[in-house]
């Protein structure tokens, strides 16, 4: 995630990288053509003003918070199932945000959402659309609830596309066409969920007695609908967590 956020960042802004491995950090730096300040994550880190961007795992939040000194000016947090109360009790900053990325970063094309300081919300965001889209929320419960739609989504979608290739790879089609029609899919339906609501889609390739309303009634007879459903109210139980 890191990454991703300093590939959106590096042309735009100044970027220090903290990290506890200098020979990890300079071929990061490497790979971005030596454009980055490098530093060690040690004791007395001196952050007075300056706009964090946290991208560690959610448990290395106390290591990495005991490192820091100073009051930053804002701290932009991607750590899922964080909440702001227990990122305000491990550092001093002015301004506090939650951000959640997804994997789609990597391709500049996130669905992140926001919450947090309102009076950090025009800066976060800009910063977070270096990487994507953003979408703010009004409180942290929307937040983790919206966190299983957009952060979780990616391997949610990942799971109905490699289910759809196992499909008609078990009908006989070969991987490969399977893998290049599943991409060409997604890459249109992509535009057309953009232009229509998803229950007119439907209608529109649900001929009356035709193949796709076999289908549809295939995934209704296996509950589909409430394996989602029971996905997402398991992904936000977990993030309470
Ligand atoms: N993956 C996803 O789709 C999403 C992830 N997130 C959130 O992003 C955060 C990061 O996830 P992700 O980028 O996937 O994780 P990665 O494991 O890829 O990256 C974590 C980074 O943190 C560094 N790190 C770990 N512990 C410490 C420490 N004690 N001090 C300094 N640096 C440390 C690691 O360094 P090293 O490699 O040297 O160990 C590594 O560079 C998580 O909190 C996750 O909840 C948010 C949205 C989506
Ligand atoms: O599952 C996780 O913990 C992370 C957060 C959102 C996406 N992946």
């Amino acid at each position: 995630m890191a990454k991703a956020m300093i590939a959106g960042l590096v042309n735009t802004h100044q970027i220090e990288v903290l990290g506890k491995d200098m020979v990890k950090l300079r071929a990061l730096n490497d790979a971005f053509g030596g454009k980055l300040s490098l530093g060690l994550l040690q004791e007395g880190v001196d952050v007075t003003g300056k706009t964090l961007l946290l991208c560690v795992k959610p448990h290395a939040l106390g290591a990495v918070s005991s490192y820091v000194q100073g009051e930053a000016h804002g701290l932009i947090s991607v750590l899922a199932g964080t909440s702001l109360k227990a990122l305000q009790e491990a550092f001093t900053c002015k301004h506090l945000i939650r951000a959640m990325p997804n994997l789609a970063a990597a391709h500049g094309a996130s669905m992140t959402l926001l919450t947090g300081d309102n009076d950090f919300r025009e800066t976060s965001e800009a910063i977070l659309k270096s990487i994507g889209k953003t979408h703010w929320l009004g409180t942290e419960k929307e937040f983790d609830i919206a966190m299983a739609l957009t952060g979780s989504g990616p391997a949610f979608l990942a799971l109905v596309a490699e289910a759809l290739c196992d499909g008609v790879v078990r009908e006989g089609l070969k991987r490969e066409d399977a893998t290049f029609l599943a991409r060409g899919l997604f890459e249109g339906f992509a535009p057309l969920l953009q232009a229509n609501h998803p229950a007119l889609i439907k209608e529109a390739v649900m001929s009356p007695g035709g193949v796709t309303a076999a289908g549809l009634g295939a995934l209704e007879d296996c509950k589909a609908r409430s394996a989602f459903m029971l996905a997402i109210k398991k992904t936000y139980e977990k993030t309470l967590k």
